[in-house]
């Protein structure tokens, strides 16, 4: 029975894959245990260990050390280590982002959306979150491919009611994460509810990230890997910054060449304009919402 469902979705959902020219990565993740559903990768100069692709940065911690060291009288501005030349160059701030991207995560409530989002934005989980109301965001700065981007993460409820709220977001993110819950059926069967809406609000070349979420609970599981798999006719195997990462990269991939070439020092370059809140919502609270 299972898997008839899942043939009937897969074809359905090879058919708004090609009207919109998308394409689909898949990942199953678990945002509960640290590093996202498997072994941690180190990172960073000195961690050691195998050396991450996608290079992740946090810049206020960047900007936390830097002032640390200059209250230390090291290598910052005023330093008697550096002639002043050289500590007065120290003293530029940080260049901004080349880009910012808008990143939306959907899918149906409690999959673990908001789980997922502040895991690769802070590195924490919450054991029992109150679902999202309305909108909520989140903004990580990455290095990919030379350049720095700005993700803007939006997090919708998954609630039905806030629909028509949230579909306002589609429209100008550039990737879009469609999540399901390993342990609940509904979650999957859900799914071609989502694809139907990013095919009517989402951009025509957004990017497409299918996660099946949970993967810490595999005795609970009732959706198969391979029904996950045939839905999103891809393969693979990611943790929570990668499934992020690797959806950052492809959007790349898909920017003309002179975008990437283009250097732009101290200049945010936006691919769209920012989102506008519609009145009707409250503002988006950029914090962990965990009791
Ligand atoms: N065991 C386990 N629990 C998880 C995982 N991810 C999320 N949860 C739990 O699932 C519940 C729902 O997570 P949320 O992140 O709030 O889910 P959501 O999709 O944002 O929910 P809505 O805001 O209602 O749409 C929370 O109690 C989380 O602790 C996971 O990987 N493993």
């Amino acid at each position: 029975m299972n898997v008839v469902t899942s043939v009937i979705v897969s074809s359905e959902l090879q058919g708004l894959l090609q009207k919109k020219h998308l394409s689909m990565n898949f990942a199953f993740s678990s945002p509960s245990a640290s590093g996202g559903g498997r072994e941690r990768d180190a990172r960073g100069p000195g961690a050691g260990g195998r050396r991450d692709p996608y290079a992740c940065m946090d810049p206020c911690d960047t900007l936390q050390k830097r002032a640390r060291g200059q209250q230390r009288g090291g290598l910052g501005a005023g330093s008697p280590a550096l002639p002043g030349g050289q500590a007065r160059r120290r003293k530029q701030p940080p260049r901004l982002a080349d880009f910012t991207l808008q990143v939306i995560i959907i899918g149906f409530r409690g999959v673990g959306k908001t789980s997922l989002m502040e895991r690769f934005t802070d590195d924490t989980f919450c054991e029992a979150c109150k679902s999202t109301v309305g909108v909520d965001f989140k903004i990580k700065t990455v290095e990919l491919r030379g350049k720095k981007i700005r993700l803007q993460i939006w997090d919708p409820a998954g609630q039905e009611r806030f629909n028509s709220i949230t579909s306002a977001y589609y429209r100008s993110a550039k990737g879009i994460i469609l999540v399901y819950d390993i342990t609940k059926q509904e979650t999957f069967d859900d799914l071609p509810k989502w694809m139907k809406m990013i095919d009517k609000y989402a951009s025509e070349d957004a990017e497409l990230f299918l996660v099946g979420n949970k993967l810490d609970c595999e005795t609970d599981r009732e959706i198969t890997r391979q029904q996950g798999e045939k839905f999103a006719h891809a393969k693979d195997n990611f943790n929570v910054d990668e499934i992020f990462l690797k959806l950052v990269d492809d959007i790349l991939k898909k920017m003309p060449l002179d975008i990437l070439r283009n250097e732009l020092s101290n200049s945010i370059l936006s691919l769209q304009p920012e989102p506008k809140i519609p009145p009707e919502l409250p503002p988006p609270r950029p914090r962990v919402r965990c009791c």
